[in-house]
């Protein structure tokens, strides 16, 4: 029986396309499962025309609606179709004739080519190229790069490229196993790494000894299921045409299936990467994987550091598995929500500004006379960080990333701060955030644990107080814990690794490098942001993490940048800016507005307001609506993406937020990590865009822009 399937790339597609173009694919779809193959073949709805002057006479259309067309691979074998892309008439009919399918002789996997145009860029490159033994891949053998998949055609095309920007030009027209594989040797992976993690990976457990029949395309389809969907049910279309987030659990790509769906760590497992790698994607198929096997009458956590990020936890999960019975079996909540649920006290949590007042009444009943910020940072970093119950275990303390000296003859004053300090609170029925993490964790370590197994997203930001706790959640053992973050987006002032709170994933650790949401035009310019710039593991912190490799196959405009004579003008622009992104097409749920400060993103939704542009702030659990610009806070735009990012007011004023940076003068080391989190923050803003990104400021930029060289 004939049937359609979805390339990955058509998928890529799902989240703009209009009902009609989707209603045209389901029935279309609907077509290849009831007709016979000489049927489809002259049916005068759908037109599954050979193209003349092709490139790969297995390459036709279909009909999707009025002016629209859908590209499919036709193989001369088999009667799996694939529906590899669709847009007007035209430009799918221009992309369709320069296109060729391919099996991949390694991984036996469907791989599609822009042939025509490989063709066209090669002699020109090749032309400017200097000796063979100053380009790309000079050190690489004729035969390593045919162990790693790369056929005769590619190999004359990549044997021409002399540096990455240029692989880059090609990246995007060459077959796609191929591509990756050049991509990782290019960013200084040996051939035995790309082998073990990008070849092995996609050939899953097939023995590659064994003969590929290059020419037998159903069976490649089968083998291609990382790209190429065969959807069997019609609900299963309808989910994937409704929600794009339903192609995602059809599509992990092979390094993030490894990962998410490994039957069982011996111990805790760390999946890290940069924005954009699919991290949160790939905890949420951990969790589906770790639910299938969970013993009766378990439980998972499944947690977070902001509300916003564990609402949107939830509504992932939700998309991903159906059954509410099952869903039910995993809580869902903030770490901070968790403590306050082990403790179950009505103490209510304090906030910044209380805090500052009640550390100084505190100091005046001591007597202490540094200042309230040296004392809330020495008991969030010091006394919870450390777990110290006693004034002599502080007396005796290293203070380990404290730049501020503290002679011994002061200690005892401070300490007796920080007692008067929660003394008082807790008489007051209040409880400090990590303080409370801390009591909730000696409570659970005293009672036992709750879970059978915790998956953490976005880990990079949680204090040792709270790794205590979540230790203390779930028994130590396989699959313990599973955590996924990225120290390049450290945006609060903990700094710890995973090590110092005996959370070891030696062994059990994969970095993603392959970002899925911006492009790769986006992703330069912010890494841009960050270059030469040391961050520390989360897994050890006496080793630094890298971007290494990191990239998009998306390409795309270059960010626009912009600087305001003044706030009035910068704001202006943006509405035009705005008005720009709504006019051509873009919905007003996919844009995203952000700033640092609270006052800025008012000003924005006044001005935005004035301009009739609906919008919609992002505050604690809302992560946006559908027919709004969402305006938020640097902060709150953390996990979060959008299609179109404004990121506003990157002025020198703003960015670093003077009050969020401690005086050198005060703490040298912590001025450092205040300064490196005011930075990330930027670098977190602009990784949420996906197509567009728009960064502006009034009078003189932010010197995070200015040390970029933007
Ligand atoms: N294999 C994949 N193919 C295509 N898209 C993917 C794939 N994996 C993830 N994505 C998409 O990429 C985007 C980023 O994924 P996700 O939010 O999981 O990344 P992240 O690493 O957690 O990002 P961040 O650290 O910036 O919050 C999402 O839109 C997700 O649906």
């Amino acid at each position: 029986m004939p049937r359609l399937a979805f390339d990955i790339s058509f998928c890529a597609q799902l989240d703009k396309l209009q009902k009609p173009v989707k209603k045209g694919v389901f029935d279309a779809w609907h077509k290849f499962e009831s007709l016979t193959l000489e049927q489809l073949f002259r049916d005068p709805g759908l037109k599954l025309e050979a193209l003349k002057g092709a490139k790969d006479k297995q390459i036709r259309t279909i009909r999707i609606d009025q002016g629209t067309r859908g590209a499919v691979l036709a193989p001369e074998s088999g009667d799996t179709f694939v529906l590899l892309r669709v847009g007007p008439h035209d430009e799918t009919t221009s992309w369709a004739l320069k296109q060729k399918a391919t099996v991949n002789s390694v991984t036996r996997a469907v791989e599609i080519r822009d042939i025509q145009t490989l063709e066209e860029l090669t002699p020109a490159y090749e032309r400017i190229a200097p000796g063979p033994e100053r380009r790309l891949f000079a050190k690489v053998s004729d035969g390593d790069m045919t162990t790693l998949g790369i056929d005769g055609t590619t190999l004359r095309q990549a044997r021409v490229l002399t540096s990455v920007e240029q692989l880059e030009v090609f990246a995007p027209f060459f077959p796609q196993d191929q591509r990756e594989v050049l991509e990782y040797l290019a960013a200084g992976f040996t051939v035995d790494e790309v082998w073990r993690d990008v070849v092995a990976v996609s050939l899953a457990g097939a023995d590659p000894a064994e003969p590929v029949d290059t020419g037998d395309y159903a069976a490649a389809i089968h083998r291609t299921p990382t790209r190429i969907a065969v959807v069997t049910d019609s609900d299963e279309l309808r989910d994937i045409l409704d929600k794009p987030f339903a192609a995602w659990r059809v599509f992990l790509n092979p390094s993030q299936h490894k990962v998410a769906y490994r039957p069982s760590y011996s111990g805790s497992a760390q999946v890290t990467g940069g924005p954009g790698t699919g991290k949160t994607v790939v905890a949420l198929h951990r969790v589906r994987h770790l639910l299938r096997q969970l013993p009766e009458g378990e439980r998972i956590l499944l947690t977070s550091y902001t509300n916003a990020l564990v609402a949107a936890l939830r509504t992932g999960l939700e998309a991903l598995v159906e059954d509410e019975s099952v869903r039910d079996r995993v809580d869902i909540m903030t770490v901070d929500a968790f403590a306050g649920r082990v403790l179950s006290t009505d103490r209510k949590p304090t906030w910044g500004a209380q805090e500052k007042t009640r550390w100084r009444q505190a100091a005046k009943v001591t007597g202490f006379t540094g200042t309230e910020r040296f004392l809330a940072q020495e008991y969030k970093h010091v006394v919870l960080a450390q777990n110290l119950r006693t004034y002599e275990e502080y007396e005796a303390c290293e203070r380990h990333g404290r730049g501020s000296a503290l002679p011994v003859s002061r200690r005892r004053v401070v300490w007796d701060t920080v007692q008067e300090f929660t003394a008082r609170l807790a008489a007051d029925g209040l409880r400090s955030h990590i303080g409370t993490c801390a009591e909730a964790a000696d409570l659970l370590e005293r009672q036992g644990p709750r879970y059978r197994h915790v998956v953490v997203d976005e880990a990079q930001d949680l204090h040792p107080a709270q790794w205590r706790l979540l230790r203390a959640a779930v028994p130590e053992g396989p699959d313990d814990l599973f955590v996924a973050g990225d120290p390049h987006q450290r945006i609060y002032d903990s700094k710890v690794s995973l090590k110092a709170v005996g959370i070891r994933v030696a062994g059990r650790s994969t970095r993603m490098r392959r970002n899925y949401r911006s492009t790769q035009e986006i992703l330069s310019w912010a890494t841009g942001l960050l270059v030469g710039r040391p961050f520390a593991e989360l897994a050890d912190d006496s080793r630094d993490d890298t971007l290494l490799g990191y990239r998009s196959s998306l390409h795309g405009g270059r960010p626009e940048t912009h600087g305001a004579a003044d706030a009035d003008a910068e704001l202006d622009a943006l509405a035009e800016r705005v008005r720009g992104w709504l006019d051509a097409g873009v919905r007003p749920g996919e844009i995203g507005v952000c700033a640092r400060t609270v006052s800025t993103c008012d000003r924005v939704m006044e001005r935005l307001r004035d301009a009739d542009v609906p919008v919609t702030r992002l505050k604690g659990t809302a992560t946006g609506r559908a027919g709004a610009v969402s305006v938020g806070t640097m902060h709150a735009f953390k996990g979060l993406e959008y299609r179109c990012v404004a990121v506003v007011g990157v002025c020198a004023e703003a960015l670093p937020f003077a009050k969020a940076v401690t005086p050198a003068d005060d703490d040298r080391l912590q001025h450092e990590t205040d300064l490196a989190a005011e930075r990330c923050l930027l670098f977190v803003a602009c990784t949420r865009a996906r197509d567009g990104l728009y960064v502006s400021w009034w009078g003189e930029p932010s010197r995070f822009l200015v040390e970029a060289g933007v």
